[in-house]
């Protein structure tokens, strides 16, 4: 069974405040993207899993692992699974690339061992594996709230097309939540604002209430994350904004094809740079 697991970004992000947990409350619009990982998973006695496309661990550390393993535990199951992993989506970058996977696990195992777990019940693993991971069940646009785990699917937005431009250094989401919690004067929330506009769907709305109250943390640590932005928008971008903890930065345009042209103008040293477009909850 071939599954994808679509990159997300945040075109909103407001942190509300820390919780008993230690984890901050979060109100967050999230959108998946077409950039994609692939999962080629078949029943098996054990779970095995192969990485091909990164240095990563191929056992319990990784996050597509610790998913079939937690789902096995869970539901009883005594077979496994060989899991075949292509990374795509970079690593440590905003992206989600690991909740992906695991949601991805998540979503393939309850088909394929014919578990039947409704998609709630899955969120509720997810939510034990990652905060992003219950959003990435979901895929599409959805308003997210809690730690991560609150997810409210939304009406698909216009296939936008964006541009991702990652710089070459992954950052810390634990070590810019607590640099958040410093910040003498945080940012001024933005979510109800997107959420407005994104239930208009107009592309310049949604473009002019791009949100982050994580980008200044991770822009103060790493300058050139403002470099890029400008570089976007030079480029043409309706909006620009860095993505989650970071260092990803994307530019919404009007389509895909306008932005692979813009993909072309960037001339940022040694970052990754591609072109993709919003994906629909409702398509593979
Ligand atoms: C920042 C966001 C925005 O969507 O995404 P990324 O930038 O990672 O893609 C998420 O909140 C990240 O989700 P995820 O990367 O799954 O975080 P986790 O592995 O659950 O937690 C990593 C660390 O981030 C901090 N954390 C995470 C989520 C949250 N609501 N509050 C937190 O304080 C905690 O210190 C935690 O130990
Ligand atoms: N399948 C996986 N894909 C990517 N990263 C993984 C995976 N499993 C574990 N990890 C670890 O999780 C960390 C964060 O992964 P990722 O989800 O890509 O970051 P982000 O949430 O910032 O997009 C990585 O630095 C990596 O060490």
């Amino acid at each position: 069974m071939l599954v994808k697991a679509h990159a997300k970004i945040n075109l909103a992000l407001d942190v509300l405040g820390t919780r008993p947990d230690g984890y901050h409350e979060l109100e967050t619009i999230m959108q998946t993207l077409e950039l994609h990982d692939e999962l080629e998973i078949t029943t098996a006695p054990d779970i095995t899993l192969a990485v091909q496309g990164a240095d990563l661990p191929a056992g319990p550390e990784n996050l597509a692992y610790r998913a079939a393993a937690l789902l096995r535990e869970r539901a009883e199951y005594a077979g496994g699974a060989e899991i075949r992993l292509v990374k795509r989506i970079p690593l440590a970058a905003g992206l989600a690339g690991g909740s992906a996977d695991a949601a991805a696990v998540l979503r393939g195992l309850n088909k394929l061992w014919h578990l039947g777990l409704g998609p709630a019940e899955l969120a509720a693993l997810g939510a034990e594996i990652g905060s992003d991971v219950p959003f990435c069940l979901y895929g599409g646009t959805a308003l997210v709230r809690g730690r991560g785990e609150a997810v409210t699917p939304l009406r698909d937005l216009p296939p936008l097309g964006v541009v991702l431009v990652k710089p070459p250094f992954g950052v810390s989401t634990a070590e810019v939540y607590r640099r958040y919690d410093a910040l003498v004067n945080p940012p001024q929330p933005g979510c109800r604002r997107m959420l407005a506009a994104a239930k208009r769907g107009d592309a310049a709305d949604l473009a002019a209430c791009l949100v982050n109250s994580l980008e200044p943390v991770t822009m103060s640590l790493h300058p050139v994350i403002g470099a890029i932005k400008r570089e976007l928008s030079a480029a043409g971008a309706l909006g620009v904004l860095m993505s989650g903890s970071g260092p990803t930065v994307f530019g919404l345009f009007k389509s895909r094809a306008s932005a692979e042209r813009a993909a072309g103008m960037i001339r940022q040293e040694d970052c990754w740079v591609t072109a993709t477009c919003f994906h629909g909850a409702g398509r593979e």
